[in-house]
């Protein structure tokens, strides 16, 4: 490992240039560990171990609310497997003291045998069965533990995914790209959160009913029980983790970050463009090469690699302290020779040990007890993150707007920079201009000149920084939500297909009617996709991306046909084109339509792969049926639409500067113009190209 390091962040600033910025009040310290730079708030370094200590009984104290929620809710999950589950986990605490308890009975009655030269054969025969009965009790136990266990693990992990997966598709865009609210939470954690507490519980039984049973003996006693502790405490006192405190952690490692990404090229989504580019050699001696650079820096997570940091005088007390016990009844031998015997000699070393793992295992489950209590904090807080979009209150549409027009939609000044962007420039600067209800507006435009987010910018994905939107005259953000979603549609280049069946990839365009058949079927004619529902034997409840479970393993292709047949037929991916997947996506957005509720359409883009023909006939549907409505349309192919356009909305680097009628922009010879004739030209020579090869063929 790299030499762990603390230093505060300005002698870091100093030393290293390539260390990250820091505060300048010197709020936080940073620790390099390996790879990893972990910042800790200056108070929690400086803090000796009673502070540490305090530290973690507060962060404890802090989070016992949500963990007596947690165990609440796992309660409300199945009472009877819980409770079950938690006298069986207490169970294994009293254990331990009763194997004790019966070997100690069995030690004593062989040793009276040994020096009285006649065993009590009755005695030992009734602790062995004692013994026999106590282990078959735990097998039993065990057994019934190990049975129940996956049960409610799988209740817990279902219902917190369920949790996470509705906390996930809550937040909104901005909140989403947000580093800070982006959660570690992970369902798994619930179960293990669940298991550690009630093995640490398990682990208190246990030692409190050891504790008790070793010093009423008369060959222990309390001052060996406090000798034998005095191990456990010291791993205690000099214990670190990094679970309890409040850190950020990251990596500006070169070499460490080049591993990752080109270890993420292994995955399949990049597999064609690295046999068509032929670099699958080129990502290898990569990596081998950012292997040497990273050396021998490790790179295990940054949580264990501070738990590690301890010296080798922390070792060498933990030993030293380990042989207290054997100390103290070698010393008592030798002061009261006459109370000692062979079997009290075995049974001390038996209790020392017996408690020493007690306690060892005590603290170690006490330490992901820390862990445990944050995971689940950390679960109920990612439901609780709050969106950066604020709802609005008002109905939308207003009753007092009339309803048959479009959305009205109106920018005073508006900038905007993505959150997080890296770009120099705002990707829209001070931007003005009033699309009236019910028109038809083609926004154009080169690459990276802010058209897609002024759409982004109209359906709410993104909040404005600067200047404001209106939407029939009052601020976006006055609107609810919800209704304001319910009046748009949007056909963008980034729709995805998602992994559901073919009627529900169309049907969900209108939730309420997913199961329509006959409304799916009619969106897919309007979205050119009807023709691509026919190829699949399946028809419209194909799926093409079914969800992956089957794996082989060790298997012979000859010796293990029939099985490797039976993976071979099981269902698998099925590829679409991307002119396919648009159509399907199209075919969506006309299912929209059908909710009768639509007041704008947004259209961006959603026509790159279509073939000129399908791309035509999309734009003349979608105009037809949004009529009434207000259409926005972004598109480098805008020839066939202009004719049409109430307004053509020009932008050039997060800037409009044309704005007008196709008419008025002609005349004016910018940039609109420009874009057009470029397109014109192209039309025209592709159609002498075609006259060129289509003539000899007329004529032979
Ligand atoms: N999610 C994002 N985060 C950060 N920057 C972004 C994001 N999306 C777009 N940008 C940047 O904002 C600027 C405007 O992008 P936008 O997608 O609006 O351009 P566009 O005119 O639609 O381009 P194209 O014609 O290529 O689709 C660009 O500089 C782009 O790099």
């Amino acid at each position: 490992m790299g030499a762990p390091s603390e230093k505060t962040p300005k002698s870091t600033n100093e030393k290293d240039p390539s260390s990250p910025s820091v505060d300048e009040t010197d709020a936080f310290t940073t620790l390099n560990l390996g790879v990893w730079r972990v910042l800790l708030p200056n108070e929690i370094v400086s803090g000796g171990i009673i502070s540490t200590t305090k530290q973690k009984w507060n962060s404890i104290v802090l989070a016992y609310p949500v963990v007596r929620k947690f165990f609440h809710d796992i309660y409300q999950l199945s009472p009877h497997l819980f409770v079950l589950l938690v006298l069986l986990k207490l169970w294994e605490g009293v254990e331990s003291v009763l194997l004790l308890y019966v070997s100690d009975r069995l030690l004593r009655v062989i040793e009276v045998g040994l020096t009285e030269g006649r065993p009590d054969v009755s005695a030992i025969i009734q602790a062995l069965v004692a013994r026999l009965i106590c282990v078959t009790v735990n097998a039993v136990m065990n057994w019934a533990r190990d049975y129940i266990s996956p049960i409610l693990e799988d209740r817990i992990r279902l219902h917190f995914k369920a949790y996470l997966l509705q906390a996930r598709l809550c937040l909104d865009m901005p909140t989403a790209d947000d580093n800070s609210s982006r959660s570690q939470a992970r369902a798994g954690d619930a179960w293990s959160a669940f298991e550690n507490l009630c093995e640490a519980s398990m682990r208190l039984v246990g030692l409190f009913s050891q504790l008790a049973f070793i010093s009423q003996q008369r060959s222990a006693g309390p001052l060996f029980t406090l000798v034998v502790m005095v191990r456990p405490l010291l791993t205690l006192a000099s214990e670190r983790t990094l679970w309890l405190k409040p850190h950020v952690a990251y990596s500006d490692n070169a070499a460490y970050l080049r591993l990752q990404s080109l270890e993420s090229m292994g995955q399949s989504r990049f597999k064609g463009d690295i046999i068509a580019g032929d670099i699958a050699g080129w990502i290898t001696s990569e990596y081998h090469r950012a292997r040497d650079a990273l050396g021998d820096v490790v790179s295990q997570s940054a949580w264990s690699l501070y738990g590690v940091q301890t010296t080798p005088i922390d070792r060498i007390l933990a030993e030293w302290a380990g042989a207290l016990p054997t100390l103290y009844w070698a010393i008592s031998a030798m002061l009261a020779p006459a109370s000692f015997s062979m079997s009290s000699i075995a049974i001390l070393q038996q209790y020392s040990s017996s408690l020493n793992y007690s306690l060892n295992m005590l603290f170690w489950d006490f330490s992901r007890v820390g862990k445990s209590f944050t995971e689940i904090k950390v679960l109920y807080e990612a439901g609780e993150v709050k969106n950066q979009i604020i709802d609005g209150e008002l109905e939308y549409p207003r009753p007092d707007v009339e309803k048959s027009k479009g959305m009205e939609i109106e920018l005073r000044n508006v900038s905007f920079s993505y959150p997080g962007g890296k770009s120099k420039e705002a990707a829209l600067q001070d931007i003005s201009f009033r699309i009236p209800a019910g028109s038809l507006v083609v926004i154009v435009g080169a690459n990276g000149s802010g058209k897609s987010t002024l759409i982004k910018l109209f359906t709410r994905m993104y909040d404005t920084q600067q200047g404001t939107l209106l939407i029939d005259g009052l601020p976006i953000s006055e609107y609810r939500l919800a209704d304001l979603r319910r009046a748009q549609a949007t056909l963008t280049q980034d729709h995805k297909l998602y992994p559901l069946t073919l009627a529900e990839n169309i049907g969900l365009g209108y939730a309420e009617h997913v199961k329509d058949n006959e409304m799916i079927m009619e969106a897919a004619r309007d979205g050119g996709a009807a023709e691509l529902l026919e190829k699949f034997k399946d028809g419209v409840e194909t799926t093409l991306e079914p969800t992956m479970t089957a794996f082989g393993y060790q298997l012979d292709d000859d010796k293990h046909k029939a099985l490797k047949d039976v993976l071979t037929k099981l269902e698998k991916t099925t590829e679409v084109s991307g002119g396919e997947k648009q159509r399907l996506v199209a075919a969506r957005t006309f299912m929209r339509f059908k909710t009768k509720k639509i007041k704008l359409l947004c259209v961006d883009e959603p026509s790159s792969a279509l073939d000129p023909r399908g791309e035509f006939e999309l734009f003349e549907r979608l105009r037809q049926t949004g009529e009434g409505k207000t259409m926005i349309f972004v598109t480098h192919r805008f020839g066939h639409l202009t004719k049409y356009a109430d307004v053509i909305i020009c932008m050039k680097e997060g800037k409009v500067i044309e704005l007008g009628t196709h008419k008025d922009l002609m005349a004016r010879e910018g940039e609109y113009a420009s874009l057009y004739n470029v397109q014109a030209q192209a039309f025209t020579e592709a159609e002498v190209a075609t006259a060129a090869v289509s003539e000899p063929v007329a004529s032979s």
